[in-house]
């Protein structure tokens, strides 16, 4: 009687699970082949409980019960492997699980529904579900038939690697000294890193949120380049870029450089904007300061020879383009050499400094001056004919004749000056310079001679 029984009971749990197939594959391949009833249901059987070991089955009723799953679909959903509909001990379906039973209210099929179930402590799964109405006997749909998935081992990987690739990043960031930013444009709210508060200066509590209160920690005198960039969003993909200075609360100006993308969500609108932010204080001022020492002289802080050589071509090229006048006064200190050997080299080096700003006071901005080598200096008079040059170099002679340098006393130099003429090569020019220093020097020292008046 007993083996009758359950013989009728494995009967209609393979009807059921005939069914729940049938369903599954009408939902989402089309209807199956048409077969005389016996004959269909003899070949499918033994097909059947061959799926069911293997495949992820489950049937649920209107109250979100379950009425069969196959061993596969209790692993996957963590029901007791012994306990059955038929004993009286239908195993409740995980939470996630339930809103499934609105595929027999609504009776629409749903393809690929992403499921995560807590399978006892910290395991879960990750399923792949596709579950379809099940019209129960009378027509009428009652039950959902489950074909699950399981994707956990793809998901943990896929997380894995995105876990990895975030510490790369974060390695990465925080090597570079790199501000990591996001901003939903959607709810104007921005996520900072530690980093980026940090380069603010800021503590928790001043932390940005909004847009505007980022460009409230900007210099005034940069929000100007900065909304005229933000107003037009990148597109897609594009990479925008763009340096500012900021305002720490604590009082101290950084340069910053930002680098942003924008992200979209599948409709092409704009969702995110991610970013970083680079402190390039210390970058600029080594920059400028290597661009400094390139062009200076550092014992006087006057151009050096190359970069007066440069601003000598510039004017000679402009005065062959527009004749634009400009002369050129050589000069160096009278003896001294007994200056450096009474007094010392080092204070030979202060008078040097010293005259340069002396001389620099009585010079005009369009003026340059530079150390054409050793005790021996170079200006570039701009707009300026031989006898302007005369003018400025007798002003130049009385400004140094008349300082006192300490523990030297009174110093005086010798001035040679030419100007720019047609059909006269710079080294021509400088050469012309040189001859009228020499004759200024033969002549007793502390003067000035004009090329023309050799
Ligand atoms: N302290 C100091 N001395 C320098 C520097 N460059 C050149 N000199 C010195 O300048 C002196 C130039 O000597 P001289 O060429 O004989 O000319 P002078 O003694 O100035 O005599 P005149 O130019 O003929 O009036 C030398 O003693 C050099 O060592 C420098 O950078 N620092």
């Amino acid at each position: 009687m007993a083996s009758e029984e359950s013989r009728a009971d494995k009967e209609s749990s393979n009807q059921l699970i005939r069914r729940a197939l049938e369903e599954l594959d009408r939902a989402f391949t089309g209807p199956p082949v048409a077969e005389p009833e016996d004959q269909q249901l003899r070949l499918a059987l033994p097909a059947l409980v061959l799926a069911t070991e293997v495949a992820a089955i489950a049937v649920l009723d209107g109250q979100g019960g379950i009425v069969f799953a196959s061993p596969q679909a209790r692993k996957l959903l963590g029901l007791d492997q012994t306990a059955t509909p038929e004993d009286g001990h239908a195993p409740a379906p995980p939470a996630e699980i339930l809103a499934f039973r609105l595929v027999a209210i609504t009776g629409t099929p749903l393809s690929d529904a992403r499921c995560e179930i807590a399978v006892g402590g910290e395991e879960r799964h990750v399923l792949s579900i596709n579950a379809a109405p099940l019209p129960g006997d009378g027509g009428d749909t009652a039950l959902v038939a489950l074909a699950m998935t399981d994707l956990t081992e793809q998901y943990d990987y896929y997380e894995r690697a995105l876990r990895e690739s975030e510490q790369r990043l974060k390695l990465a960031t925080e090597a570079a000294g790199l501000g990591v930013w996001e901003y939903d444009a959607i709810t104007d709210t921005y996520h900072w890193d530690e980093r980026m508060m940090a380069i603010y200066g800021l503590e928790e509590s001043q932390r940005p949120v909004t847009y505007r209160d980022w460009v409230a920690l900007l210099d005034p005198e940069h929000h100007d380049r900065l909304e005229a960039l933000t107003r037009r969003e990148p597109t897609y993909g594009e990479r925008r870029e763009v340096e500012f200075r900021i305002q720490r609360p604590d009082g101290r100006t950084r340069d910053i450089r930002a680098v942003w993308q924008r992200i979209d969500d599948e409709h092409g609108r704009i969702q995110r904007l991610v970013g970083i932010n680079e402190d390039i204080t210390e970058q600029r001022e080594l920059h400028s300061e290597l661009e400094y020492r390139a062009a200076h002289d550092p014992l006087t802080d006057l151009f050096n020879r190359a970069k007066i050589q440069q601003l000598l071509r510039a004017a000679q090229a402009a005065y062959i383009r527009h004749h634009t006048p400009f002369a050129v006064l050589l000069f160096d200190v009278d003896h001294f050499k007994q200056v450096n050997d009474r007094f010392g080299h080092a204070t030979g080096d202060a008078v040097l400094w010293l005259m340069a700003r002396r001389i620099e006071s009585v010079l005009r901005e369009t003026d340059h001056m530079g150390r054409w080598g050793g005790e021996e200096f170079l200006i570039l008079a701009s707009q300026t004919d031989e006898a302007g040059a005369e003018v400025l170099a007798e002003r130049i002679r009385h400004q140094v004749e008349t300082t006192a340098f300490e523990g030297v006393g009174t110093v005086t130099i010798s001035l040679g000056v030419a100007a720019a003429e047609p059909g006269t090569s710079l080294e021509s020019l400088e050469q012309r310079a040189d001859r009228a220093l020499y004759a200024a020097k033969h002549r007793g020292r502390n003067r000035t001679v004009r090329y023309s008046q050799l």
